[in-house]
C-alpha cells in the first residue's frame, strides 16, 4: 500500500475530535472535495482563488498526493476544510549518492478563524507518527516562518542564496562552452527538464523527486504566469540537452536598456552547462539586472564574474529535515574521515532520544548502533537534539558552529569538530526546487 492511502493518525483525530473538528483524508478523485480542499490551501496562504483553469492543472498534477483536511461541522460550509496538510514519499538524495525515504509536508494551513488552538499541532504530530507507523526514516518541509518547527524536532538542514547581479559589472572569467543554446518552448522542453532535473537530484544531497507539477512550473506548461516565461536549453558539443535556464523579463520603468531578468530556474547536469547558462543571462542584451532566487551556497558562477562584487547575495533556510530513525539515516550516508562517534540525542518526541555509537571507516561508509557502553577510547562523544542532528545530517551546516552556539554539548575535547570532519560534504546540499 502506497503513502498516499495511510490513514490519518487517530491520536490526532481523537484530540480534535475533543474540539468538536473532523481530521480526514481528502478523497482527491472527487472533484468537489478536493477543489475545496486546494481554495482552502490557497486562502491559507493569502493567495488569490483558484481558477477554475488552475483547478484542473492542480487537481491533474497533485492528486496523487496524500491530503488531509481537518473540517468543523459547525460551519455554515462544513465541507470546506479549516485546516489542510499534503504529504507524499520522495526520496532525498544523501551525501555519497544514497537516497532515503523522505515524508514530504506541505500545505500547512489553519483558517485564521481556527488558529491557535492547536489544529496545526494536530496534523503535524499526526504526520511525524505516520510517517513513523510506515517506517519512513526521515520528514521534511519548506517553512514559511522559520519560528515554527523546531518545537516539532526539525532542523534547518539546507540554505540557498539569492542573488542579485549588476551585469555591466561582469567580465566573464569563466570557460567557453563548446555546446549550444536554444529557445525552447514549454512542452518541448519537459520532458528533458525532467530527464535533467532527475540526473542533478541523484547525485545532489538535499536532492529530490520532482513530478510533473514543480517540473511543469519551472518549465511553463502550468501555472497562472507562465506567458512571460522564456526558456533556453544547452545542448552539450554532441547536441544531448544538458541544462536549462527559464526566466521572466520586466522592463525598467524609464531606461530600455535597464532590463531586470529574474530566473525562474537554472539547473545543468554539468559545470560546463550550468556556466554557458549563466554566462548566456549575464550577457542578455538590454538587461541591467539579474535575479536568481533559490541558488546553491557553493554556486560557482560567483569565481566567473569577474568582479566578486557585480553580486550581492542574501541566504535563507531551505529544506527542514526531521530525523525519525537514526541508524537508518547515519547508516545511509558516507563520511569524510574515519572516527567515531557517541551522539547522546534528546527527542521531545521520543522517537530517537537515546545513545548511539557511529562508526566511519576509510572507504566512508558509515555503522550506528544503539549503545549503552562508556564511550570508547579515541571516540569523540556530543550531546545534541534531534533537530540540531537533522541539520547536521546533510552536511550543509557546522557542527563547531553549532557548540559555540550552545546548542551541541561537547563531552570531550574537540568532539564538535570531530563530528563535522566526519560530515564534510564537497558540494553544499541544495534543495533544487522548493516545494
Ligand atoms: C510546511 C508548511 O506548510 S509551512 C506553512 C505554514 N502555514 C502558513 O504559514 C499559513 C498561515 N498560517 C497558518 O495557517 C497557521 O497560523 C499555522 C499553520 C502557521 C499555525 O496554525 P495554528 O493551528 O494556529 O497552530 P497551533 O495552535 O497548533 O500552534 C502550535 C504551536 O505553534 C506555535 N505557532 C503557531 N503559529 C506560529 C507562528 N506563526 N509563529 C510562531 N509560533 C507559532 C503556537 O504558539 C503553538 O506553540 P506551543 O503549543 O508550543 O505553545
Amino acid at each position: 500500500m502506497g503513502f498516499e492511502h495511510t490513514p490519518v493518525d487517530p491520536t490526532s483525530a481523537e484530540r480534535l475530535a475533543t474540539s468538536g473538528l473532523e481530521l480526514r483524508l481528502v478523497d482527491t478523485a472527487e472533484h468537489d472535495d478536493f477543489d475545496r480542499w486546494l481554495q482552502a490551501d490557497q486562502r491559507g496562504f493569502h493567495m488569490a482563488k483558484a481558477t477554475p483553469a488552475s483547478l484542473a492543472e492542480l487537481r491533474a498534477t497533485t492528486a496523487h498526493r496524500r491530503s488531509v483536511g481537518v473540517y468543523d461541522p459547525q460551519s455554515p460550509a462544513p465541507g470546506h476544510p479549516v485546516g489542510t496538510t499534503q504529504t507524499w514519499v520522495t526520496p532525498l538524495t544523501v551525501p555519497g549518492g544514497a537516497t532515503i525515504d523522505m515524508w514530504a509536508v506541505s500545505s500547512v494551513t489553519v483558517s485564521p478563524t481556527h488558529r491557535r488552538r492547536g489544529v496545526a499541532r494536530a496534523l503535524l504530530e499526526g504526520e511525524l507518527r505516520a510517517a513513523a507507523g510506515d517506517n519512513v526514516p526521515m520528514v521534511g518541509l519548506t517553512v514559511s516562518e522559520a519560528t515554527i518547527y523546531s518545537r516539532f524536532g526539525f532542523g534547518v538542514a539546507t540554505f540557498t542564496d539569492s542573488a542579485e547581479i549588476e551585469t555591466r559589472r561582469v567580465r566573464w572569467s569563466g570557460p567557453d562552452a563548446p555546446g549550444r543554446l536554444h529557445f525552447v518552448d514549454p512542452d518541448v522542453l519537459l520532458p528533458d527538464a525532467a530527464t535533467i532535473i532527475d540526473a542533478v537530484r541523484s547525485s545532489q544531497p538535499g536532492g529530490l523527486s520532482y513530478d510533473d507539477h514543480f517540473v511543469g512550473s519551472v518549465v511553463g506548461t502550468i501555472g497562472d504566469d507562465r506567458a512571460g516565461l522564456r526558456a533556453v536549453r544547452y545542448d552539450d558539443a554532441d547536441g544531448r540537452p544538458m541544462g536549462f535556464a527559464s526566466y521572466r523579463l520586466r522592463a525598467h520603468e524609464t531606461d530600455f536598456a535597464k532590463h531586470t531578468a529574474t530566473v525562474q530556474h537554472l539547473i545543468g547536469a554539468t559545470d560546463e552547462a550550468t556556466a554557458a547558462l549563466w554566462r548566456y543571462l549575464l550577457e542578455l542584451d538590454l538587461v541591467a539586472t539579474v535575479r536568481a532566487p533559490g541558488r546553491p551556497v557553493d554556486e560557482p558562477v560567483h569565481w566567473q564574474l569577474g568582479d566578486l562584487r557585480a553580486a550581492t547575495r542574501r541566504r535563507r533556510d531551505a529544506l527542514w529535515l526531521r530525523i525519525l530513525d537514526v541508524p537508518a539515516v547515519l547508516g545511509a550516508r558516507r563520511y569524510a574521515t574515519a572516527a567515531a562517534v557517541v551522539l547522546e540525542v534528546s527527542d521531545p518526541y521520543g522517537f530517537t532520544a537515546g545513545r548511539f555509537l557511529l562508526e566511519t571507516d576509510a572507504e566512508g561508509a558509515g555503522h550506528v548502533e544503539q549503545f549503552d557502553g562508556a564511550t570508547p577510547a579515541g571516540a569523540a562523544s556530543v550531546a545534541l537534539s534531534i533537530g540540531d542532528l537533522s541539520s547536521l545530517y546533510l552536511g550543509g551546516v557546522s557542527a563547531a558552529t553549532l557548540a559555540r552556539a550552545g546548542r551541541i554539548e561537547e563531552r570531550s575535547a574537540g568532539a564538535a569538530f570531530a563530528l563535522e570532519r566526519m560530515l564534510a560534504v564537497d558540494r553544499a546540499p541544495w534543495l533544487i526546487l522548493g516545494f
